[in-house]
């Protein structure tokens, strides 16, 4: 692993050295939230807590001390400072996998100011790119319904990193699996793949080019037809391979068609399989495809098994950008934490003061989940049924809503750094399930019903006690 400690803003080292000197041994806790969902979705899939536990704890080499100080900012007191402390801050997160909201914490940093400080800029960096990327494939995979989700966007991704930890993301998302090898390594996913253009263009002809292939992958067949023509040519030579693996004894896997009308292409490749006894050979389709144009080829009733998916998944190009913050909420005085507000001029900016559990409300005996709720640390909602809760949301106009008959399940966990990493395939089983317990009219691509995410009164009160009073 790479040590990533420096990955962090020169602001962050100049507050910390600040912070040192004035408040060495304060604590503080911050919290990491967004206020929206990209595509105007209703929920982002949380993504990147392993990296970040595999980031830290951090801490600074003999070599970054010695840059450190040829920048010529601080002085030998912080320099020791960084070189010397031990990592002290306490995470707790909402699990990978989980569909979460805006404003409620996915994830708190608790520990002295100085170190927590540091934190920001390495752990937004991280879980910003990969809750993006894991929302983005939920999405995709969402519009395909039960066919394969294969991620293929590692070329066109936003360098190595984007596409090695945009991969792991994808899977958490739903995709099946990755054309990337490394990502395939790394984090133990399926790789899967066919061929390019250039396997069938380096042959004289297609159909040689395709005997070739067979003759290597005789079980893994899946011919790419359209670099000529996908009816007069593609199809009509796998069909002329497919026949002669048969006899060979193997099945065929099926066909890649890349570009064109895909609905019309694949209706009648379709109908040319069928036709010549190859009802099972799959039809995978790839070509700068999303969620919106899945639906719709679906929705033309294309007979589509497999979706490739590169560019906009691994980009996230039609929204490309998960804003989440990191926020003071608290700050210790006189050995206690004392809640601390940010007022913006917006309304929407202002934050949600002091130490949080946020817990997802299910209906009472069931696993059917209808609002979040933000609390304080230490209020009991676990234990209640009934309560008055204020909407989060500063523009909404039902401020007050009585709430019952629920059951509150508290969703920040503490995060152990030792923790053994759990394979991207699992986190994805949680995270259907945890998806499948959310109401349908917030799960749609389009103009989804909004989540509701409350704060208990108590919450609220402090909120607007800090708001009037500062
Ligand atoms: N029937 C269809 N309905 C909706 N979208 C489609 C349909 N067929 C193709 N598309 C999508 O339309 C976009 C453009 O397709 P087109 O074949 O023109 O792509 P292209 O990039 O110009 O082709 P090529 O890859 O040959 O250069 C792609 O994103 C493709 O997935
Ligand atoms: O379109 P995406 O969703 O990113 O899927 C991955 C693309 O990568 C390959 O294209 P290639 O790099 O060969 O370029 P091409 O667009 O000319 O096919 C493949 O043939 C897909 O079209
Ligand atoms: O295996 C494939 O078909 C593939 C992989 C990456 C990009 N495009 C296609």
């Amino acid at each position: 692993m790479r040590n990533l400690s420096l990955l962090t803003d020169l602001y962050e080292f100049s507050m910390a050295n600040g912070f040192q000197k004035d408040m060495l041994e304060t604590r503080a806790t911050f919290d990491i939230f967004f206020r929206k969902v990209p595509d105007q979705g209703s929920f982002v899939i949380t993504a990147g807590l392993q990296q970040i536990i595999d980031a830290l704890p951090f801490s600074f080499t003999p070599e970054d001390i010695d840059y450190f100080r040829s920048l010529h900012l601080w002085g030998d007191d912080f320099l020791d400072f960084l070189a010397n402390f031990k990592f002290d801050c306490h995470l707790r997160a909402i699990p990978e996998g989980t569909p979460v909201f805006p404003r409620e914490s996915l994830m708190t940093v608790e520990g002295p100011i100085a170190q927590a400080q540091l934190l920001e800029t390495l752990l937004l960096t991280i879980l910003n790119h990969e809750s993006l990327i894991a929302t983005k494939a939920r999405r995709i995979t969402f519009a395909a319904g039960d066919r394969p989700i294969m991620e293929f966007g590692a070329r066109r991704a936003q360098g190595p990193d984007s596409a090695i930890y945009g991969a792991r993301a994808a899977v958490i998302g739903g995709a099946a699996s990755t054309s990337n090898v490394l990502a395939g390594k790394l984090f133990n996913v399926p790789v899967a793949g066919t061929m390019a253009h250039s396997w069938i263009e380096a042959y004289p002809d297609e159909l040689t080019a395709f005997r070739q292939w067979a003759k290597y992958y005789p079980d893994n067949s899946a011919l790419l037809v359209d670099t000529y023509d996908v009816l007069s040519s593609g199809v009509p030579n796998a069909i002329t391979v497919f026949k002669e693996l048969r006899a060979k004894g193997h099945e065929p896997v099926g066909i890649r068609i890349d570009s064109g009308d895909i609905a019309s292409l694949s209706r009648q490749a379709r109908k040319l399989l069928d036709d010549a006894g190859f009802p099972k050979a799959k039809i995978t389709i790839s070509n700068a495809l999303d969620e919106n144009i899945i639906e719709s080829l679906l929705h033309q009733g294309a007979p589509i098994d497999n979706f490739g998916v590169g560019e906009k998944l691994i980009t996230s190009s039609s929204s490309p950008v998960l804003s989440g913050v990191y926020k003071l909420a608290a700050i210790e005085e006189d050995g206690k934490l004392i809640p601390k507000i940010k007022i913006s001029d917006s309304r929407e900016k202002v934050t949600i003061p002091g130490q949080k559990q946020v817990y997802r409300l299910y209906r009472h005996n069931t696993n059917d989940a209808f609002a979040d709720l933000i609390a304080l640390i230490d209020e009991p909602v676990a234990d209640q049924h009934e309560l008055n809760a204020y909407d989060s949301n500063p523009l909404s106009v039902n401020k007050v809503q009585k709430l019952n008959d629920f059951d509150a399940v508290p969703l920040l966990q503490p995060v152990d750094l030792n923790q053994h990493a759990s394979n991207p395939l699992d986190i994805q089983t949680f995270s259907k399930q945890a998806i499948a317990e959310l109401p349908d009219e917030t799960k749609r691509l389009t103009n989804p019903d909004t989540y509701h995410v409350y704060m208990t009164t108590k919450l609220a009160e402090l909120q607007d006690e800090l708001v009037n009073g500062n």
